[in-house]
């Protein structure tokens, strides 16, 4: 049994199939990178997957369990944990703060926030833990989501675009903190637009295109996949 089990997913939002009928499969310590064209449906799957949306239809099932129905918190306390695309906080808390209230969901206060201290040293944010996350550069912001992430506990990941809108130079780093956290025997699931990060990273690869699972397989084998170049590549390849 795989570690974390996709079975027909499928999710409408009124008439339209933001999902159809999506399967994969998640091996325990494995890197499996999405990918797939603006809108293919890779956000609503993460909902679906870390609790936050219910599906139409279908099952999820992690370490042994189906998952639907529970809710992200819980599913945070079982090692479960998702990044955001864009860093919530309110105004005046710290990027210690928000790393803080992450750490929360497993430990008791004072034990959390010397983890948080200790995941933003990790990710090299040391020196910035008083800062707002508001007043930080956009790769500052990707290493606080990983950041929040780090200070759970997880067993499984799921990163939203967390190289999105940075340089190649600047996403040496979150590379190099998904490889160690990947070492370390943490799941990865990743959607990602920038494709030489995570042809690089991922072991395995599900396409998604229009709500549908298109393809899956190594990215070398996705690269010479006729309905992959078609549907994605041609925008993509240079990214
Ligand atoms: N809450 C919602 N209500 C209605 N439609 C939605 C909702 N969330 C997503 N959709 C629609 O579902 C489809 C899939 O959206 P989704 O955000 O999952 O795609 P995506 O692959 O993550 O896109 P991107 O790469 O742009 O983030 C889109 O057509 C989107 O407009």
């Amino acid at each position: 049994m795989a570690f974390l089990e996709v079975s027909n997913i499928t999710r409408r939002f009124g008439g339209l199939v933001a999902l159809n009928a999506v399967s994969f499969d998640v091996e325990k310590g494995e890197i499996l990178g999405i990918i797939g064209p603006n809108g293919a449906g890779k956000t609503t799957l993460f909902g679906v997957i870390s609790g936050f949306i219910p599906p139409s239809s279908g099952n999820v099932v992690y370490d042994g369990e189906s998952i639907i129905g529970v809710s992200p918190d819980r599913l945070v306390r079982r090692g479960l944990m998702r990044s955001f695309q864009i860093v919530q906080s309110f105004a005046d808390m710290t990027a210690l703060d928000v790393v803080t209230t992450a750490a929360l969901t497993r430990r008791p206060m004072r034990e959390a926030i010397d983890y948080a201290a200790q995941a933003l040293l990790r990710v090299g944010l040391g020196g910035k833990e008083h800062k707002t996350p508001a007043t930080l550069s956009l790769q500052d912001k990707k290493l606080l989501e990983l950041a929040k992430c780090i200070a759970t506990d997880p067993r499984c990941i799921l990163l939203d675009e967390v190289m999105a809108g940075l340089t190649m130079a600047e996403t040496a780093a979150p590379i190099a903190i998904i490889e160690e956290l990947n070492k370390q025997g943490v799941t990865i699931v990743m959607v990602e637009h920038v494709m030489p990060v995570i042809m690089r990273l991922a072991q395995r690869m599900v396409v998604i295109n229009f709500g549908e699972k298109i393809a899956q397989g190594t990215p070398d084998e996705i690269l010479k996949d006729q309905r992959v170049v078609d549907a994605y590549f041609g925008d993509h390849l240079d990214a």
